[in-house]
């Protein structure tokens, strides 16, 4: 279970303390490829319901594809992934992960097409909490926006407002993929503070040091290898 400390009235839920059922993350010899070049080289790690694990490590090193084969968004070339015990595979695993596990991707192409911040909201599993959480970061006045339109910083924002609507609706675990990389300093130590006190197993690829130090522990990639700190 994680042991960092968490701060007393955050995050809310709707205007309660989320409380959330987390839930473990097995790899078991993850390998992921691009064609004939190997990006993830059997991986193990197992990350316990509760904590927080921030992946660290060279660009290129395979931490966005580790965290997408969690999703399905990358399929397995070789080994398993468990959420919460059940395999991770195949379309059934991808609909169940759809309700168990909130994302926040790295690079955000929403293209053209016509979808509003508020609509992407809404389809988190607890919309109220969701739209909440966007005004506790400060993008409450952009939900009649086109998702295209926003900046970088905001767009992240906005995904991390649904992700925290999914976790507050039962979602046991977070994916966050440089949650931070596009926010402003204050951003950077409010979604720091705000990833460390959630009721959920976070895996987070970060190369923002003081989000590592909120985790409870490290996983280096390196060359598609893990090394645990
Ligand atoms: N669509 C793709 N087609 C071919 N190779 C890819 C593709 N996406 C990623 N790769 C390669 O797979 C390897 C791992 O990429 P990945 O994005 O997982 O790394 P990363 O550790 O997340 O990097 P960064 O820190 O730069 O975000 C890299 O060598 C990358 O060039």
């Amino acid at each position: 279970m994680s042991n960092h400390k968490k701060p007393a009235a955050w995050p809310r839920a709707h205007g309660r303390i989320m409380t959330g059922s987390p839930q473990p993350v097995v790899f078991r010899r993850v390998v992921c490829r691009y064609g004939r070049s190997i990006a993830v080289k059997r991986v193990d790690l197992t990350v316990s319901a509760g904590e927080h694990v921030a992946v660290t490590g060279a660009n290129g090193s395979g931490k966005s594809t580790l965290l997408r084969a969690v999703l399905g968004l990358h399929p397995l070339a070789a080994g398993d992934i468990l959420v919460g015990g059940e395999s991770a595979n195949g379309t059934s695993g991808w609909m169940a992960r759809r309700r168990n596990v909130a994302w926040v991707p790295q690079r955000l192409t929403p293209g053209r097409f016509p979808l509003l911040v508020d609509e992407l909201l809404g389809s988190a599993i607890d919309c109220d909490v969701a739209r909440d959480s966007a005004g506790d970061l400060g993008v409450a006045g952009l939900l009649r926006r086109p998702l295209h339109t926003l900046s970088g910083g905001q767009l992240q924002r906005v995904f991390l407002a649904r992700a925290l609507g999914c976790i507050a609706g039962g979602a046991g675990v977070l994916l966050a993929d440089e949650p931070t990389a596009a926010l402003d300093f204050a951003g950077q130590e409010q979604v720091a503070a705000m990833l460390a006190a959630l009721p959920a197993t976070v895996i987070v690829v970060s190369h923002d040091r003081a989000m590592s130090r909120t985790c409870d522990r490290i996983a280096e990639m390196a060359a598609g290898r893990l090394r645990i700190a």
